[in-house]
């Protein structure tokens, strides 16, 4: 990547290819994208998240131009979007959720009839489909008809659709819903490669965490409307503390304790931020972000000894996006998904 300058009082960089500041968007009087400000490098991949109903699919019609704010500013390229819109959307690419597809053509034929609406030359245009064919590695397949073709190749079709004009930014949304795992691999391949061979920036929406924490340089989480977080996976998990320990002990357990579970939250005291929740079935489970595990594991041996209390119950978990999301929206981002 190029030299950037922050524009401190932004955060912008000179080399973002897209900036958002204060989108708001309303359906009658409810604002369900309510100042989101966001931006995008160049070949950077941005994770996008948010449970059901956050915004998400809102922001990015806005982004793309498919959706007209209500408020706020978009740039793309350090041009104003709505002074510029043609330039703009020919900067951008966008592989929608829904196929769209014409089932009895092949992969080529469909394609051939999307590279129509851009101003390519005959050889250009054989060119760009022969190159977006191998970019998600569909070119041995190119003259099936795409209704022989699985939902994952239908879907990476979609996505060379998405890059015949060569985008320098795109936008995926929930790419890998219902693939199978080989379309699934082959779409990662298909981003890394945008990204490493020609710098391309890509918007990535998904419910999946392990595929964020895999693909994503940086991620800004919505909910509500609003960005609740944003940084990359190190700055945001960085204050969940070194890990997780959860200790659940039973009812019986509970009952030989002097005072129960405040006893046992009162023995962890220091040792990070303590949270007592109910769990599944009635019982009461200590949640610990712990800031120095060896020390806390030492505490918890020192209880067991000290109280015949069992180590049935304790979990430990390294901080990861799932327990991020959980604490920041109280819920699960596949809650309903
Ligand atoms: N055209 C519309 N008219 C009225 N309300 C709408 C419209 N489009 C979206 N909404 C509402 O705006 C809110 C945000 O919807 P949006 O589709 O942007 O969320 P999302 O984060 O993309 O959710 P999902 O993950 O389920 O796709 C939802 O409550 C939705 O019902």
């Amino acid at each position: 990547m190029t030299a950037t300058t922050t524009a401190a009082r932004t955060g912008t960089r000179t080399d973002d290819v897209l900036t958002a500041t204060g989108l708001v968007k309303k359906f009658g009087d409810r604002a369900v994208v309510d100042g989101v400000s966001l931006r995008v490098g160049t070949g950077e991949i941005l994770g996008f998240l948010g449970p059901n109903g956050a915004g998400k699919s809102t922001t990015i019609a806005m982004l793309t131009g498919a959706l007209k704010p209500d408020g706020g500013t978009i740039q793309v390229d350090g041009a104003d979007f709505a002074a510029g819109p043609m330039r703009a959307k020919a900067l951008i690419g966008v592989v929608p959720q829904e196929i769209a597809l014409y089932p009895t053509l092949s992969a080529r034929q469909n394609l051939t009839f999307f590279a129509g609406a851009y101003k390519l030359s005959r050889g250009e245009r054989r060119e760009r489909i022969d190159w977006a064919l191998d970019v998600v590695g569909l070119a041995d397949r190119a003259g099936d008809k795409v209704a022989s073709y699985s939902g994952g190749m239908q879907r990476r079709v979609n996505i060379a659709a998405a890059l015949l004009h060569m985008p320098r930014l795109l936008f995926l949304d929930e790419p890998t819903v219902g693939v199978d795992a080989q379309s699934r691999n082959q779409i990662f391949e298909t981003v890394l490669r945008l990204r490493a061979e020609f710098g391309m920036s890509v918007v990535y929406t998904s419910h999946y965490m392990p595929e964020v924490e895999q693909l994503c340089d940086r991620i800004v989480i919505v909910d509500h409307g609003k960005v609740l977080a944003e940084g990359t996976q190190e700055e945001l998990l960085r204050p969940l503390g070194e890990g997780l320990l959860e200790w659940a002990p039973t009812a019986e357990e509970l009952g030989k304790l002097p005072g129960g579970m405040s006893w046992l939250e009162a023995r962890f005291a220091g040792h990070g931020q303590i949270s007592v929740a109910a769990s599944g079935d009635g019982s009461s489970v200590l949640r610990i972000r712990v800031n120095d595990m060896p020390a806390t594991l030492r505490e918890v041996s020192e209880i067991a000894a000290g109280t015949g209390l069992g180590l049935g119950g304790i979990r430990l978990g390294r901080p990861d996006l799932e327990s991020l999301f959980l604490d920041l929206t109280g819920r699960q981002i596949r809650d309903g998904a």
